[in-house]
This record gives C-alpha cells, sequence and structure tokens, in this order.
C-alpha cells in the first residue's frame, strides 16, 4: 500500500542520511519531493534521480536553512514546480562534537542556527503554505533521542534537539485549527557522516551498541517508515507526538 500517492512531501537536509532515506521513502510511497541540501550537489542529484527512478518527480533546492530567505526560496521553488505542499520534514542539521568547558562561541550559534532557529524558520514558512491551500497538513521534526538524555560533547547540540521537540508541541496547538499535524521522531544513534568521526571509536560504538535492546546501530533507513507514517493520513488523529527509533535504546536503564 502506498501511503503518500499524490502528496508532495518536501525535505530538508536531503542530500544524504536520514533526509535522504525520509525523502527517497516519500517517493516509494508515491510522493512527488522536493530536497533541500546546502553543500552536497552530488548528493543532492543523486537523491533526485532515485526519486525519478521510483517513477516520481524530484526537484533540489539549495540553499543554508540558518538563512531565513532559505525557507521562503524553498516553499515558493517547491509550489512553484509541483503546485503545493502536503508534508514538510524538517531534517537538516549538524552536531560538531566539542567539550562543554570551552566550546567556541561559534560552534555553539552555528549549531543552533541550523538545527533549531532554521526550522523554526521553515516550518513557518510551510505552515503558512498549507494554511493558504486550505486543506491541512503535515510537519514531521527529526529532533532525537537527545532531546531526552544528555550528551558529554553535545551540550550545544541536545538543546537544539529539545526545542525541536518542544516546537513541534506549539505548533501541534498553533496549528491544529488548519488541519495540520505537527508530531516528531526522536531517532536513536543511526550510521551517517553526522556521527562518522565520533564512532571511529571503536570501544565507544561497541558500548553504545551494547544498550540497545534490538542489538544494533541504526541505519538511516530505520527512519522511513516513521517518518512516512506520520506524513500520511493514516496518522491523521496523531498530533503533537512523539516517536522514539532508537531500537530500544532509551527504555534500557538495567
Ligand atoms: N545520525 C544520528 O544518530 C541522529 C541524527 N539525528 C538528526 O537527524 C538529522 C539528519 O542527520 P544525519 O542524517 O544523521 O546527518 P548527515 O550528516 O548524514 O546529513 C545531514 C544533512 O543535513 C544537511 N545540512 C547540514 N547543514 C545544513 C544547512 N545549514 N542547510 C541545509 N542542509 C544542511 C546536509 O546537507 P549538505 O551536506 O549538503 O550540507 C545533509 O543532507 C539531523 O537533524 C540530526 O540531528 C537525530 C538523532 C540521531
Ligand atoms: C550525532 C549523534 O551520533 C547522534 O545524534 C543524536 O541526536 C543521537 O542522540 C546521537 O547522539
Amino acid at each position: 500500500m502506498k501511503l503518500l500517492e499524490g502528496k508532495t512531501v518536501l525535505v530538508t537536509g536531503a542530500s544524504a542520511g536520514i533526509g535522504r532515506a525520509a525523502a527517497i521513502g516519500a517517493a516509494r510511497h508515491g510522493a512527488d519531493v522536493v530536497i533541500n541540501f546546502s553543500r552536497d550537489e552530488a548528493g543532492a542529484a543523486s537523491a533526485v534521480a532515485e526519486i525519478e527512478a521510483l517513477g516520481q518527480r524530484g526537484l533540489s533546492v539549495k540553499g543554508d536553512v540558518s538563512d531565513p530567505a532559505t525557507a521562503r526560496d524553498f516553499i515558493a521553488q517547491a509550489v512553484d514546480a509541483f503546485g503545493k505542499v502536503d508534508a514538510f520534514v524538517n531534517n537538516a542539521g549538524i552536531c560538531p562534537f566539542h567539550a562543554f568547558l570551552d566550546m567556541p562561541v561559534e560552534t555553539f550559534e552555528r549549531t543552533m542556527r541550523v538545527n533549531l532557529h532554521g526550522a523554526y524558520f521553515m516550518v513557518q514558512a510551510a505552515a503558512n503554505q498549507m494554511v493558504k491551500q486550505g486543506h491541512g497538513g503535515a510537519i514531521v521534526a527529526v529532533s532525537s533521542i537527545s532531546a531526552l538524555v544528555g550528551g558529554e560533547y553535545q551540550t550545544h547540540y541536545t538543546p537544539t534537539k529539545a526545542g525541536l521537540h518542544s516546537l513541534m508541541q506549539s505548533t501541534a496547538i498553533a496549528l491544529g485549527k488548519y488541519g495540520i499535524r505537527c508530531n516528531s521522531v526522536l531517532p536513536g544513534t543511526i550510521l551517517t557522516d553526522i556521527n562518522k568521526d565520533d564512532l571511529a571509536d571503536m570501544d565507544k560504538r561497541e558500548r553504545m551498541a551494547a544498550r540497545i535492546p534490538l542489538g544494533r546501530l541504526g541505519q538511516p533507513d530505520d527512519l522511513e517508515g516513521p517518518i512516512v507514517f506520520l506524513a500520511s493520513d493514516l496518522a491523521k488523529y496523531v498530533t503533537g507526538a512523539s516517536l522514539l527509533v532508537d531500537g530500544g535504546a532509551f527504555v534500557n536503564l538495567q
């Protein structure tokens, strides 16, 4: 069964990793897909090629999400190309691991601007378009298990993920009257470029995997189903919710 037939789905940060898996998953479920990316031209082009190979229309739009103008441009180009926005997936994010006591101001500010400010501008632009269309919509934010638990080298990052989780709760209230649902997924540790260097430490990698009841770290396509579900009408009465996608890591205290 295809869950997103006839819909237009937008995904930020979809040249690689989780965003790319979400974009391709949406296409597999019958959606036309518009992706945002900031630097990786080849990754974006190959994601669009995969979307088209699935028989759907695909488009990539370059832009740094930390700039509010990127959000307006992304939505405008999507509407120009495919006429509407039915679902929006806020995924773009960075996590430059660094200790707390000497956190460079630029690293802190950049992480806030990309992960949280960027999300705010994007969600706002997508929501305004959905309100204008008048037939509701779905917004899915890629937050994290890190919205709920800390990380020694992520003191600048975990607040952005808690912020995203909170943003979905507040926008669920603000946008419910327009039929727009807002939810988040909370991935655990998923093997992507964002943590390639951190998880080159094999001890750490094994420790983290050992804590996961399902016995392995995640892969980007583990997020495909949860994101497609929340974007689809199958989740028509789900809003303000968050879905842990972590192989059970969060609940595994002892
Ligand atoms: N991997 C994990 O364990 C987890 C990841 N997450 C979250 O998932 C999301 C995706 O991460 P993941 O797939 O792992 O990481 P990747 O590094 O594999 O992918 C990140 C994507 O975001 C894009 N991106 C980065 N900065 C910007 C920017 N300023 N503007 C637009 N796009 C940008 C990148 O595009 P480009 O290279 O073109 O800039 C790339 O497409 C992030 O929000 C992350 O916090 C949450 C929980 C766990
Ligand atoms: C990038 C990290 O490996 C990853 O990011 C998250 O949000 C997870 O909690 C992991 O720490």
